[in-house]
């Protein structure tokens, strides 16, 4: 790999030589960019800058916001209603879409973004982020409606993260594989710092909220059953566990050293599929992982072919190293 490749050349690089990439998407992508290195700076200054602790409101799915929550999605908003490329713009923490007003020039694309993943880590200094998923407006439809943004992930063209930790990195795919930028704070751009991400077919780590383990359907208890039981038990190996409650900080370990995540259905709250929403979390970070190799499910069916029904749609996820995906995928009964 060269040395120096900004992410801005990268996404030219992509655009010219692969035609990846449309002209206003590389605009798109490199605007949300800016946007995170802009959150970057808030996470960073903490208690000094005022960003901690909570808003005091409640989004649409009746989670208390934290002052960075709005914060993150401000500056999204902010950044990319006036550039030209979008048709509006999707986020966890608002009820409707957004619509890019009239005084500034319509684009063809959609953004969604959960502005601030791992709410509850901020207070406490532990990694959390921003994730994205793009789709493009379909065709022939006047304006813009929510209907328009019910698309099945793998109409995606572009899906990505930005992880605020020890290092703030962002982690992109545009279906050409999965690239990882680092921000050099010094140069203020993010730098290319590892290209065609693979998760390896086999771990022994797995990512699950242990606390909730008696609320589980008996396909997940059997499977972390089966890896509690270690070298002794049927898989024959020991397995270590990770959470950081913090669905990027997962997925970033999952795609750096392999693994695999659930956040399964459970009888908590049976109504909904899951806790994870469907379009701005799984979507995105389902096609990062079977970019790089990995797979994911809702425990039945791939997550790229689910029709999503609303916005705020929640789905089970299963994600990470193919063959652990398998193996949980098939301890379910098909549909
Ligand atoms: O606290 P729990 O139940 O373990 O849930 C943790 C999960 O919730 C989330 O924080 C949900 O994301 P938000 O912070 O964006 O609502 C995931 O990032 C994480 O995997
Ligand atoms: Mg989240
Ligand atoms: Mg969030």
């Amino acid at each position: 790999m060269p040395k120096s490749i900004s992410l801005t050349r990268y996404l030219i690089e992509q655009q010219r030589a692969d035609g990846l990439i449309p002209g206003q998407l590389r605009l798109l992508l490199e605007v949300v960019a800016r946007a995170c290195k802009g959150i970057s700076q808030a996470v960073n200054k903490g208690a000094l800058g005022n960003v901690l602790g909570s808003a005091e409101s409640e989004n649409v799915q009746g989670e208390v916001q934290k002052k960075l929550d709005i914060i993150a999605n401000e500056v999204l908003i902010e950044a990319n209603e006036w550039g030209g490329h979008l048709a509006a713009m999707a986020s966890e923490e608002m009820d409707s879409i957004y619509v890019v007003p009239n005084r500034y020039p319509q684009g063809e694309y959609l953004l969604l973004f959960d502005p601030l993943d791992g709410s509850s880590n901020i207070d406490v200094n532990v990694s959390i982020g921003t994730i994205f998923s793009v789709l493009k407006k379909p065709e022939g439809s006047p304006g813009v409606q929510e209907a328009d943004f019910l698309q099945a992930g793998s109409k995606q063209v572009a899906a990505g993260y930005c992880i605020y930790g020890p290092q703030t990195t962002l982690v992109l795919t545009v279906g050409n594989g999965v690239a990882m930028f680092t921000l050099d704070r010094e140069q203020g751009s993010f730098m290319l710092t590892q290209e065609d991400i693979q998760i390896p077919a086999d771990t022994k780590e797995f990512a699950v909220n242990m606390s909730n383990m008696r609320h589980w359907d008996a396909p997940v208890k059997r499977y972390i059953d089966e890896c509690l039981a270690g070298k002794d038990g049927p898989r024959g190996k020991d397995f270590n566990m990770r959470w950081i409650a913090s669905m990027v900080a997962d997925v970033h370990r999952i795609l750096m050293r392999g693994g695999v995540f659930l956040y399964p259905w459970d009888k908590r709250e049976p109504e909904k599929a899951g806790k994870l929403r469907l379009m701005y979390e799984a979507n995105p970070m389902s096609w990062l992982v079977e970019q790089a190799g990995g797979a994911a499910t809702n425990g039945r069916q791939r997550i790229l072919d689910l029709e999503p029904g609303k916005l705020h749609e929640r789905v089970a996820v299963v994600l990470g190293s193919r063959n652990e995906v398998e193996r949980l995928t098939g301890y379910h009964e098909p549909l």
